[in-house]
């Protein structure tokens, strides 16, 4: 039984969630029926309601679940939960947080294969991949509990004897809002360092992935943290509204575009409460003509067509140098015809379905603007229509990779979260370098060279949080991830994250006598 019951009043709550064996999770047989709400440790029915939305599974258009959205009194009750569970959590050391975080980051290694399946079913990325993005997150958990035992102040010596210190405290309840791509990592992202530095979370997933993240609030139980520290809400904008304004809510991370973070933000600013916002991207990736070509073009498509292109890193304009375009691109396309699309739950399945219908149209819809905008489209961009009559109702399409593009089109100014790469050659280090930071993003960048102190001279000049050299899309959890200027601020992952999720009490100690001016 993966729940467990914390006090007699809950229980009628409680609704029990067998572990379901991986064998019996096939394409188009999973449905939830259980509530996607998770409150006071357990599965609860929101108690009243925004609207209800549906769930589907993108592989085959099936809906998986219909469920209610929380409206704000079941908000304030997750708060509330959390603000009392905070009361709790924060008066344990370091080191007991670190042993349930451990314990957390246990339980998801040893069902990571359950919480993958979960996952590409209901986002409909490759189980290949989904199996990554659930070692990114058990690693985090584990990261963060390495920390949470060496959290300390300064001591600083004053004058006569006197001297202060510093105690990092946590902030209270946090308030995490995810996206839909990497819904499982984002909310042990988010909540790991949270609860790490002692606070407590309430978490509110993409409607369009309500299901993974309830996984992640069962474990934390099982692990031992007190029933409401991590809570789940279900909803779109009008429940994420009640959360960001609540007053008891101390901090808001989130992850999504920049339109909604830029509501989040001014929302928050009305309350006084410190905001993290990983947003969007239109990253640049620089290909010298003399880097490995072998590894610059892997380097691309892992650039371009993780998760259906639908990774806020990506870097969608490739930047190659006019000597190698030929090659590159060739080799390039090559691949990209390889990669084998459709049933995201078999082995050697490379890209599934993207997230829904609308959002297939809206990459489409890019595809055909550019090619109207004088783009040649060398491979791609149209449905891809698997030949398993159970797949007909999914959302396929084929990698694309566009040539002919100039800075100005729309493929290459916008974010278009879909697998479409877009080729762009250039001449010179200093061009390049003024066309790559030639955008409102800053999410990220990539350099492909073997001068090695070109690579460097580059990165220094980058506008973007997060630069890769000779690599791209690898997010080990040691690393600070985060952007630059319209891409948002704040950081996940990496020590510095700890900064965001507490803060800093100066403590003034007088060993002698009081030096009055009056
Ligand atoms: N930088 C990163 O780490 C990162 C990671 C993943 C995705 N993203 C970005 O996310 C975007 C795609 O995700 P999306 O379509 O889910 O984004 P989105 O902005 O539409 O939604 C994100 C979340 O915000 C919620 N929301 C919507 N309106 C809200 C409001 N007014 N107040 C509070 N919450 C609200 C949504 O319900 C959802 O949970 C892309 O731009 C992508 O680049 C960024
Ligand atoms: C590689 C993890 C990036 C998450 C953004 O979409």
């Amino acid at each position: 039984m993966l729940l467990r019951a914390r006090s007699a009043a809950l229980a009628p709550l409680l609704r029990t969630l067998r572990p379901v064996p991986v064998a019996a999770m096939s394409t188009g047989t999973f449905v939830v029926s259980q509530p996607l709400n998770y409150r006071g440790g357990a599965r609860v029915e929101p108690a009243d309601a925004s609207g209800t939305e549906k769930a589907f599974e993108p592989a085959t258009g099936r809906v998986i679940a219909t469920f209610t959205c929380s409206g704000e009194k079941e908000v304030n009750l997750a708060v509330a939960d959390a603000k009392a569970a905070f009361k709790i959590w924060r008066q344990k050391s370091g080191m007991e947080r670190c042993r349930i975080l451990l314990e957390a980051a246990r339980i998801i290694r040893e069902r990571k294969d359950e919480i993958a399946t979960v996952e590409t079913i209901n986002n409909g990325k490759s189980i290949f991949e989904a199996r990554w993005d659930i070692d990114t997150s058990w690693q985090c958990l584990e990261y963060y509990a390495g920390l949470a035992g060496s959290m300390a102040g300064e001591h600083i010596q004053l004058p006569g004897g006197s001297f202060g210190y510093t105690r990092r405290e946590p902030l209270g309840v946090c308030v995490g809002i995810g996206a839909w791509n990497y819904p499982f990592q984002i909310a042990c992202w988010k909540s790991a360092p949270a609860l790490a530095c002692g606070n407590a979370m309430v978490f509110k997933p993409s409607p369009f992935t309500p299901v993974s993240v309830l996984l992640l609030a069962e474990i934390y139980t099982e692990a031992g943290v007190p029933p409401g520290l991590f809570n789940v809400v279900q909803g779109g904008a009008a429940t994420g509204q009640f959360l960001c304004q609540h007053p008891d809510v101390a901090k808001v991370s989130f992850t999504g575009s920049v339109p909604t973070g830029s509501k989040i933000m001014e929302t928050a600013a009305k309350g006084i409460k410190s905001v993290t916002l990983e947003l969007g991207g239109k990253s640049p990736l620089i290909i010298f003509s003399d880097c490995d070509m072998e590894n610059a073009v892997k380097g691309a498509l892992m650039a371009n067509f993780l998760t259906q292109g639908e990774v806020c890193c990506n870097g969608t304009r490739v930047f190659v140098q006019k000597e190698i375009l030929d090659e590159f691109t060739r080799e390039v396309v090559k691949r990209t015809e390889k990669i084998k699309i459709g049933d995201p739950l078999l082995e050697d399945t490379r890209m599934g379905p993207l997230i829904n219908r609308p959002h297939l149209q809206r990459v489409l819809g890019f595809v055909k603007l550019a090619k109207e905008q004088g783009a040649k489209v060398l491979c791609g961009g149209d449905v891809h229509v698997p030949e398993d009559p159970k797949l007909k109702d999914g959302y396929y399409m084929r990698p694309c990779v566009l040539t002919n593009c100039r800075d100005d089109m729309t493929c290459v100014k916008e974010e278009i979260f879909g697998p479409v790469m877009s080729i762009l050659p250039f001449d010179t280090e200093a061009e390049v370098l003024e066309r790559a930071n030639d955008t409102t993003f800053g999410l990220a960048a990539g350099v492909f060279t073997r001068d090695i102190q070109r690579a460097h001279r580059v990165v220094a000049e980058l506008q973007a949080g997060m630069c890769f050299i000779n690599n791209y899309n690898v997010s080990p959890v040691e690393l600070p991830f985060g952007g630059y200027k319209k891409s948002g601020f704040g950081r996940e992952n990496g020590r510095v994250t700890v900064e965001y999720y507490s803060q800093l009490k100066t403590v003034c100690v007088e060993m002698g006598d009081v030096e009055s001016a009056f």
